[in-house]
């Protein structure tokens, strides 16, 4: 399988390579050929990164090749994980932020239209993740919406361990967790359809002034909390959650369990028909599924739709900039 990563000589890049090459990704019966695409100036970087992979010996991996040149990374390419972005510097508006991130995922689309496998599966870990995968899809008019998702798993188990912490519990306890909408402080990490060892979460917990006030800010504005400890955004925890992505996608999820992921919306739950925004999903047969059918009770249904709205306008935003 050619998995395709690109800002390789990044810090996720650093934490993803190492994992995908040791068979995390695909799992130990699959070989893999790494393909990194880097900007001109990221390019000897990404050579330091594969000469490590090189010495790592891994049995699964067949090879390395370092590009460039987005037609030429994306060419043949089974998996992709596009984690290379523009960040946001001091000053810049989100406008600028889009734009230019606009200026990197629109040919990466055209790339992956162009050359990439047929059984194509991308993940937009880049920030803005789910306009960056609206973006590319927009650009890949022969490749289905379907294939193009945005990371939003970081933030399910980001929610998965606040849980598990508050009730005394293990992660593995916990069932139904769901984020809704953008990977941004307005998403929605909802407990009101999750079961910790088989009981209502909302029942074992009992405390909504937890749930608005501590739980859902603190998963929704965890990445700032890591960069103002770390003085860097989330790397290994954003690869790790990567790899989850991808796993569930290609290996399914468990019976009676389902997962987070940013799909394209058709239209369920009142988000737009077309948005790339965060679900509760099952996976199987290499497919997302959006679970149908839950009750969405009215404080869920406040916070869901104030971060599809702001999806919303992220995609207006971009609309005008000619980037749709
Ligand atoms: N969705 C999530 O949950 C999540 C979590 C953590 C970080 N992120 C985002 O992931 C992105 C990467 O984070 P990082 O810490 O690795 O950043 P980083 O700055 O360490 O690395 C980014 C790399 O991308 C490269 N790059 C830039 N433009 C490129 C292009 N057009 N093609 C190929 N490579 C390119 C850069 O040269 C750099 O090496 C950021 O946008 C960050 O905000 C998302
Ligand atoms: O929050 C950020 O800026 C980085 C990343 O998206 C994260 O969630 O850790």
């Amino acid at each position: 399988m050619n998995v395709t990563v690109t800002g390789a000589a990044g810090q996720i890049g650093y934490a993803l390579l190492f994992r995908i090459a040791s068979g995390q990704l695909l799992g130990a019966q699959t070989p893999v050929r790494l393909k990194l695409l880097e900007i001109p100036q990221g390019v000897k970087a990404a050579e330091g990164v594969a000469l490590e992979l090189e010495d790592c010996a891994f049995p699964l991996l067949s090879g390395i090749d370092i590009f460039d040149d987005a037609t030429a990374a994306f060419d043949g390419a089974n998996v992709a994980l596009l984690v290379g972005a523009r960040p946001r510097t001091a000053g810049m508006e989100r406008g600028d932020l889009l734009s230019a991130n606009g200026g990197i995922f629109k040919p990466q689309g055209e790339a992956i239209n162009a050359g990439a496998a047929e059984d194509i599966k991308v993940l937009v870990v880049g920030n803005p993740a789910n306009t960056n995968a609206l973006i590319a899809a927009s650009h890949a008019p022969d490749v289905p919406t379907s294939r193009f998702t945005a990371m939003t798993r970081l933030d399910h188990n980001r929610a998965l361990t606040q849980l598990a912490t508050k009730a005394g519990a293990s992660v593995t306890d916990i069932q139904r967790l769901a984020i809704w909408g953008n990977h941004s402080a307005t998403q929605y990490p909802d407990i009101t359809h999750a079961t910790i060892g088989g009981r209502p979460a909302t029942e074992v917990v009992d405390d909504q002034a937890w749930v608005e006030g501590e739980f859902i800010p603190r998963v929704a504005k965890r990445g700032a909390e890591i960069i103002a400890a770390r003085g860097a955004s989330s790397a290994a925890s954003a690869a790790n959650a990567a790899v989850d992505h991808v796993h569930s996608w290609v290996n399914g999820t468990p019976e009676g369990d389902w997962t987070s992921a940013a799909i394209v919306s058709d239209g369920s739950y009142g988000v737009p028909e077309g948005l790339i925004s965060s679900f509760p999903v099952t996976s199987s047969g290499g497919e997302w599924h959006i679970v149908p059918d839950l009750e969405i009770d009215e404080f869920s249904r406040g916070r869901i739709d104030a971060s599809v709205a702001e999806l919303g306008e992220e995609r207006d935003a971009v609309r005008s900039l000619g980037l749709l």
